[in-house]
Order: structure tokens, then sequence, then C-alpha cells
């Protein structure tokens, strides 16, 4: 995609931003109010059905064509004791995925998903961003196109998911660095680090923003300052399925922080996503107030992979079946208020 031969090009992109099809919105609304039920009853699978007809263009949109998209990445930052697990488990998870065991793999299969792994560059970890830019500019834009080639306009939904030793750390510095605040607000436990971990990661977001203060403030700049190649990815491929119309489906606290940067700037660039999920990582509730986006779900969940988005495709099934098969109260012979 052009929008990411440059950084320029991708800038520009997120400054003009395509809309929902109107009309085929206020078609789908109009034929949730004739359906068998009294008005607003199925509560946000009424608004879910008239999404998807916006994005999709279609007064009665599908999920056939579903995809989630995980991509991984590794890590400088680990280097600093951030993580329960060592860099190493990421290429293994990979490798799990790859054979069908792990959780997004049993998520997908039961939600109906096609699932893709995407490993970029495992053998070579950003740098550590306390200390410098994570990524040079060319391996950033690298990450985004990674994260681009996943979005086909034929998609009727997207969830997007990531692993990544660490990154929660780069999660909580992206959010720091795009929404305000230091280490202690956006900072959690992540795969379960005990309280000198957690000061660890304190200390190591703090460290970020204090290098990194000063440098330009824009989502290519943070994206490439205290990100990592999964995370970019995913901002690659929300800002593609954008440009596609495509719904996305996101994740957790690491996945929504992919957003963070881009959503500084262009608040807009969530109006094409929807939520899963609510994780237990505490800077996730604060991200989602942040970029104003509701979870479908709150589990008590906080694995990443994309498993909690793909989850909440299930209820995002059930809105377009009730949309598509419900009788209208024509239809059925059923008496109108
Ligand atoms: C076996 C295993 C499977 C995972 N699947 C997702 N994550 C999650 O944990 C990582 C983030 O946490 P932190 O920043 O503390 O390293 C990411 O890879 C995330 O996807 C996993 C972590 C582990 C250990
Ligand atoms: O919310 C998440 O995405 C998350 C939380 C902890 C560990 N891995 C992912």
């Amino acid at each position: 995609m052009t929008i990411f031969a440059t950084v320029a090009a991708f800038e520009t992109a997120l400054a003009s931003l395509p809309s929902a099809d109107a009309h085929a919105r206020a078609a789908a609304v109009a034929r949730q109010n004739q359906l068998t039920k009294p008005q607003g009853s199925l509560g946000r699978l009424e608004e879910i059905a008239g999404f998807l007809a916006g994005w999709q263009g279609r007064a009665v949109p599908r999920v056939d064509r579903a995809r989630a998209a995980v991509f991984a990445g590794n890590h400088g930052v680990v280097a600093r004791g951030v993580s329960a697990f060592p860099a190493s488990v990421t290429a293994q998870m990979v490798g799990n995925f790859e054979a069908g065991g792990a959780a997004i793999n049993a998520v997908a299969r039961a939600a109906g998903l096609e699932l893709v792994v995407i490993p970029i560059d495992l053998d070579r970890a950003t740098a550590d961003f306390t200390e410098g830019p994570a990524m040079s500019e060319a391996d950033c834009l690298a990450a985004l196109k990674a994260g681009a080639a996943v979005v086909d306009s034929g998609l009727d939904l997207l969830v997007l998911g990531e692993m990544g030793i660490g990154n929660s750390t780069a999660a909580a510095a992206l959010c720091a660095r795009s929404f305000g605040g230091d280490g202690r607000d956006w900072v959690g436990r992540g795969t379960g680090v005990d309280d000198d971990g957690l000061m660890r990661k304190v200390a190591a977001v703090d460290a970020a923003l204090a290098t990194h203060d000063g440098a330009p403030v824009t989502a290519f700049e943070t994206l490439r300052r205290v990100g990592g190649r999964e995370i970019v990815a995913i901002a690659g491929a929300v800002l593609a399925a954008r440009m596609a119309g495509v719904v996305v489906v996101l994740d957790g606290f690491i996945c929504c922080s992919a957003v963070a940067p881009l959503a500084a700037s262009a608040p807009d660039i969530v109006a094409h996503c929807i939520a899963g999920h609510r994780s237990v990582e505490p800077g996730h509730k604060r991200l989602l107030d942040r970029i104003a986006l509701e979870p479908l779900l709150a589990l008590d969940m906080r694995l990443g992979e994309g498993s909690g988005a793909a989850l909440a495709v299930g209820v995002i099934r059930a809105a377009v079946a009730v949309h598509a098969e419900m009788a209208t109260f024509a239809e059925a012979g059923v008496s109108a208020a």
C-alpha cells in the first residue's frame, strides 16, 4: 500500500480518513426498527448491526470472511527485567500458534475465524527504547506494511492480536507518550511480574519518557521510538483496514496501545474499530476511556494473542444473525406499537 511507502504518506492517510456509508447504516437502523421486538431491546446488538452495515456499505451486513491476524515481535527492553518470562518464549509461542495449540487457536476455531500468524524479525529484537528509538524509520515502515498485508477488501471482519514478551512495557510507554501520565499511570503486571518487576517496568517507562522528551510526538515517531514491530504492525493493519472499509476488532491493552499514537492526532481512527473486551491489565480501562471505546466483553482475561477480540466475534456474529434472520412485524403478522 502506497500509504506506507513514506512517513509523509502515512501521516497524510491518517489525516484523511474515509467515513462509513451513512445510507447503508440508516437502512440497517430502519430494518432494526421493523423487526419483531420492542425498539432498542437488543441493545448493543442493534448498534453493532448498524455499525457493520455502515462500514460494509450494505443494509444487511455479513461475517462470512473473518480473519484473525496475530503479529509477533521481540523487544530490547526485556533486558531490563520487565517480564516474568524470557524473550525466547515469543518464538516458542509462535511455534505453538503454528501447531494449533495456543489459546488463540482454540478461540479462533470456536469463533469460526481464519488465523494468520505473522512473526516479524524475531531474531532481531528492537533496540531498548529506554536508551534510544526502538526502530529505524525503515524498520518501522516495514512493520506497518506487514500489518497492512493482512487486510484485503473482501474481508468482512478483522481481529487483531499480538505476541511479544516485554510488550506490555512498550504498550505503557506508547500510552504515556500519546496521552500523558507516567509509568505508574500505565504500567500493570503483564504476564505476572512481582512487585520488584512492576517497579522495573515503571522505571523503564519513565526512562523512555525522559530519553524521548523533546522528540516530535507524531503518530509515526511515537510508534518508532517506543513501540515494537508487532504493535506497529497492528497500527498498520488498523489504518489499512480503515482505507479498505474493513471493521477491526481490537483485543486487550497491548493491541489497543497500537492505536494510541494514531488516536492522539486523529481521534476518528477508532471509528471502524470495536473493542472486543476489557482486559484486567489496569491501563486498558484508562486507554479505552481515552479513545472512547466501550468494550463488548469483560471476562477478567489478560492474555493477549487476540483472544478477547476473537471471543467477541461470537457476539458480533449473533448481532448480524439477528439482523438478517428475524422477521419484521409485517412478515410475522405481529402488531406493531
Ligand atoms: C506463555 C505465554 C503466552 C502468551 N500469550 C500472550 N502473552 C502475552 O504476554 C506478553 C506480554 O506480557 P509481558 O510484557 O509481561 O511480557 C505478550 O506476549 C502478550 O501477548 C503470553 C505470555 C506468555 C508467557
Ligand atoms: O491486555 C492485554 O493485552 C495483555 C495483558 C497482559 C498480558 N498480555 C496481554
